[in-house]
């Protein structure tokens, strides 16, 4: 009780005005409480970049967010934020308690984040998993340095979070955070995209245009699905990486950038090399510092976790409350093989709130291919009337998660099946 006079509590109403400002936070950020109560903490202490209490009435909760705020002698500190949400009687948002660590503090005592299968939160991924753990304890250890990264992982594994942690943990935090999904689009698209052009480079381009690389300058750059990246396009991206320089689509002069660059890929860059698809050069460029994120079925034990978490995120905020998951339902989704990882699981969820109306979340409650074990040998075999959602959902299910094999059974290219999949949130 004494550490917990200590530290740093902050409570804010639902518009953030600061309603409780104890000794800690006088002592952490040199504010007394008669300076700041009544104040919008936005205009008190200056969150950069703090999205922090739009998640905290989102998820009913943030754990241990690293932010930066003003000291009252000026400059900054950097601290590590964990909330809990307050509601009024009709379940709105009505506030926040806020604890605030100085970054350089031990985690707080009881979270032991280090024990085996205890569940670490980190910039909202969530896991038991000692692989996913050290994945964690890599980008804290690399996130400062401008090393580049890249991060492996079926679709929904959390590419895009990680790369999202690598960011908030670096100095580039209060720079810009740009992503783009190098399979979404056309080669040219791609390049003016990432590039940029200059106002006549070809026919419809009436003015100049700036691409990523120089919109998110000072930030980070995350390329998602790396290795769809045309041949041509590599080359360009290697003299980014080698000489932090590129050229706009038609321009004639090198604009100079600082960057870093985050990639991700679901399949192996080796082998795309191997094939003759990706340059060998460029691999060894962005691997420099490999992540692996396990599967969710390589990681049984976050199932129930993430389950809980996504439930209790409904519960929060829907009129309705699952309170326990029937035990057929659960060996079911246990067993499941979960192709398309945590995102699919995530939808597995709001679908059993959509569909269900008892406490109970049951078998008949999930989604069909969890009643009955799909087999899907062509796309002529999918009954007429299904949605195109659910032909995705059961191609995935049969190829076992294998995009070129679901797209296949769909007769679809895989960069539309990719397209379709994002749609659909698959
Ligand atoms: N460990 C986790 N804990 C909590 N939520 C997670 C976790 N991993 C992923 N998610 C959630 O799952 C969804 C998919 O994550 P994300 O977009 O980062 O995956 P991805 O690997 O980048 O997928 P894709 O390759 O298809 O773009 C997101 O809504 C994300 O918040």
């Amino acid at each position: 009780m004494a550490e917990l006079m200590e530290s740093a509590i902050v409570a804010l109403d639902a518009e953030g005005q600061i309603l409780l400002w104890n000794r800690g936070a006088e002592r952490l950020l040199g504010f007394s409480s008669e300076q700041v109560l009544g104040k919008l903490c936005s205009s008190v202490i200056r969150c950069r970049k703090c999205d922090v209490r739009d998640s905290v009435a989102r998820e009913g909760k943030i754990d241990d967010v690293s932010v930066e705020l003003d000291h009252v002698k000026g400059g900054t500190v950097r601290v590590r934020r964990s909330a809990r949400a307050f509601f009024d009687a009709q379940g709105r948002f009505a506030g926040a308690i806020e604890i605030l660590r100085p970054e350089t503090e031990p985690a707080l005592k009881g979270i032991d984040i280090q024990a085996p299968n205890k569940a670490e939160v980190f910039h909202g991924l969530i896991t038991r998993d000692s692989a996913l753990k050290q994945a964690f304890q890599i980008i804290r250890n690399v996130a400062e340095t401008d090393a580049t990264v890249l991060i492996r992982g079926e679709s929904g594994t959390g590419k895009e979070l990680v790369a999202q942690a690598l960011h908030e943990e670096s100095h580039r935090r209060s720079r810009p955070f740009l992503a783009i999904n190098c399979a979404a689009l056309s080669a040219s698209l791609l390049e003016s995209e990432l590039f940029g052009h200059v106002r006549g480079a070809f026919t419809g381009a009436i003015k100049d245009h700036q691409g990523l690389f120089k919109r998110v300058e000072g930030g980070t750059l995350f390329l998602d699905e790396i290795a769809e990246l045309p041949l041509e396009l590599q080359a360009k991206l290697l003299r980014v990486l080698q000489e932090r320089t590129f050229i706009p689509v038609g321009g004639d002069h090198p604009i100079t950038v600082d960057v870093r660059i985050v990639a991700a890929t679901h399949r192996s860059l080796r082998e795309e090399v191997k094939a003759g698809r990706f340059r060998e050069d460029l691999m060894y460029r962005l691997r420099v510092v490999p992540i692996f994120l396990p599967p969710l079925r390589a990681r049984r034990q976050d199932i129930g976790l993430l389950l809980q978490h996504f439930i209790d995120r409904h519960n929060l905020h829907g009129p309705r409350r699952i309170q326990s998951i029937e035990p057929e339902a659960m060996r079911v989704l246990l067993d499941h093989h979960w192709p398309g990882n945590v995102r699919e699981l995530q939808n597995v969820v709001e679908y059993a709130f959509a569909v269900g109306r008892s406490e109970i979340l049951r078998l008949e409650d999930l989604p069909p291919e969890f009643r009955e074990e799909p087999i899907l040998p062509m796309a002529a075999a999918l009954p007429a009337a299904e949605s195109e959602s659910d032909q995705i959902r059961r191609a995935l299910a049969s190829a076992h998660g294998h995009i070129d094999r679901a797209a296949q059974m769909l007769g679809m290219s895989r960069a539309t099946f990719w397209r379709k999949r994002k749609k659909y949130g698959l």
